[in-house]
């Protein structure tokens, strides 16, 4: 009996492996895109994980080898395609948005974790659509200058903070960017310390990365997730049970107290407030207003913060950089105020700064990833249906062709000149792609621009000295995978005169 058991399962796994091996194949006649070996049941899973560099440095290196895209697959058959051009990433995300703007099931995180509520994580359906909708009605383009009041507010707590305590920047960097998105979803002030909402939300961007990192093989395996916690190798599901809370829990929480107010009559004018008005009555909409606020918060305060520690990395690296931004703020501006949303347009030196900062240190280097629906063609490799495919963000914005000498920050490559022909703009990658375009990145971008706007107006970002008074050489390092961010750094702000000292301490308290 033993011994017949054992057959059926070496006939079983061998049915799997020639499944999965010919399947794909067999369904078109078109060749896969190429790619690194792949072992039989395992495929690519040895090359993709426990790395010593991070995956998007191991993709790039794959692109140099196989092109503009490469196929990979995970465990039991699980195709990854990988898309290394902007060529490409226009042919399939924009053009064909309606085949390749899915996401896939990602186990780990929506199942085990409790993260389906979430926007981002959505199936392309018209569940997503309705979140979609209901999140981009506050937050596109023309609606911006509403939060400019916002804008204002946090960017003079940051420079503050910065005069209170310059080497804690890093924390007063966070402060801007989860005060402006605090306020204008909830409505709430964030406290100047230990803020609780900030609390929740970072514990659970930190667990979302982890899951997202695809290393759990629940993820290729879903029966896994029956086995019990106690389980030996069943870690995953202990983690997934704690990590699950603080997504519950990033939702959950601020939405008590926001019902609190509103039922009370005391909320204030903001995303979630002016939502539940238009919507009264609706137990649906509700929870999607709900929904969106959670992921608003989750989503928009850690990205803006590696937009803007990454622009002041780069000043202090390249003072070149920094004097010409000051010149021009100088010229347009004055030096009797602040530089205020009403100047962008006047300041193209500045805009190139951020468009450089876009592309030299991506937020996202692998965005997120997306799923194809069904079987496609493209450039004579097949595509096949239920494939998650990746844009190589990175790879696209350090592609010397588009951008020469692409690990050096050079503003002036966005900068208009007649009979120059500019490169591709990179906020068309570093937000994602196609449908799935981050709908958050004109309010990340604003509120970006006014806190380095107003920081090199009034101070000189210089290197740190340490305690025997030698200089600190800053060092260009990054940290993370799915979200990055400049490794952590030194300098110091010095107020470049006794005016704009006191620009900093007034911030924009009488600007409108
Ligand atoms: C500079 C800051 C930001 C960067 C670089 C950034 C980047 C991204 C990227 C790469 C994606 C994935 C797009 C894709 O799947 O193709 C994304 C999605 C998303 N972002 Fe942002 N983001 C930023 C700020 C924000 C802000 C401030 C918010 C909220 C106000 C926000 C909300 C979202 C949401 C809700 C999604 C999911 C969209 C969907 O799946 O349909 N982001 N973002």
């Amino acid at each position: 009996m033993g011994l017949i058991s054992a057959n059926v399962l070496i006939g079983l796994v061998c049915a799997v492996v020639v499944y999965y091996a010919f399947s794909k194949r067999s369904r078109s006649a078109f060749p896969l895109p190429p790619g690194p070996r792949r072992l039989p049941i395992v495929g690519n899973w040895q090359d993709t994980h426990k790395l010593t560099e991070p995956i998007y440095l191991v993709y790039t290196k794959w692109a140099k080898e196989f092109g503009d895209l490469v196929y990979l697959e995970m465990p039991f058959g699980e195709s990854t395609i990988v898309v290394n051009s902007a060529k490409a990433v226009d042919e399939l995300f924009e053009k064909r948005s309606a085949n390749y703007s899915d996401r896939p099931k990602m186990y780990m995180a929506n199942e085990l974790m409790k993260w389906a509520w979430n926007l981002a994580h959505m199936r392309y359906s018209d569940r997503w659509r309705l979140h979609r909708k209901t999140f981009h009605q506050y937050f596109q383009q023309r609606q911006i200058p509403e939060f400019y009041p916002i804008q204002r507010e946090s960017a003079t707590l940051f420079l503050n903070k910065l005069i209170e305590d310059p080497e804690e920047f890093h924390d007063h960097v966070r402060h801007h960017a989860g005060y402006a998105i605090l306020k204008a979803v909830y409505g709430h002030k964030m406290a100047r310390k230990n803020d609780y909402y900030v609390h929740l939300a970072d514990l659970a961007v930190r667990s979302v990365a982890e899951a997202l990192d695809g290393s759990f093989l629940v993820d290729y395996v879903p029966m896994l997730a029956y086995i019990p916690s106690w389980f030996p190798g069943a870690s995953f599901k202990r983690k997934a049970k704690l990590w699950g809370q603080h997504s519950l829990e990033a939702k959950d929480g601020p939405w008590v107290d926001l019902k609190r107010n509103y039922e009370n009559g005391t909320g204030v004018p903001c995303f979630a407030i002016d939502s539940l008005e238009k919507f009264k009555d609706s137990k649906e909409m509700e929870e999607v207003i709900k929904n969106c606020a959670g992921i608003a918060f989750v989503a928009g305060a850690d990205t803006t913060v590696s937009l803007i520690l990454s622009a002041i990395l780069a000043l202090l690296v390249y003072p070149d950089v920094q004097a010409k931004v000051q010149a021009e703020i100088d010229a347009v501006v004055g030096n009797s105020r602040l530089p205020d949303f009403e100047d962008r347009e006047k300041l193209p030196y500045l805009e190139a700064v951020l468009t450089e900062t876009l592309r030299w240190i991506p937020v996202l280097p692998l965005s997120l990833p997306h799923r194809v629906v069904k079987d496609d063609i493209y450039e004579g490799h097949f595509i096949p249906g239920g494939s998650i495919i990746i844009g190589n963000t990175w790879n696209i914005l350090r592609d010397p062709e588009m951008y020469p000498d692409p690990d050096s920050f050079k503003p002036e490559r966005f900068l208009q000149q007649p009979g120059k022909k500019l490169p591709l703009h990179p906020a068309q990658f570093a937000f994602g792609f196609g449908r799935r375009v981050c709908p958050g990145r004109y309010f990340g971008l604003s509120s970006a621009w006014i806190a380095i706007a107003s920081l090199v107006a009034t101070c000189n970002i210089n290197k740190a000295v340490d305690s025997n008074g030698k200089v600190i050489e800053p060092v260009v390092d990054i940290v993370g995978e799915v979200v990055c961010h400049p490794a952590p750094f030194k300098c110091s702000f010095v107020p470049r005169s006794p005016e704009a000292l006191k620009l900093m301490k007034a911030g924009y308290e009488n600007s409108t």
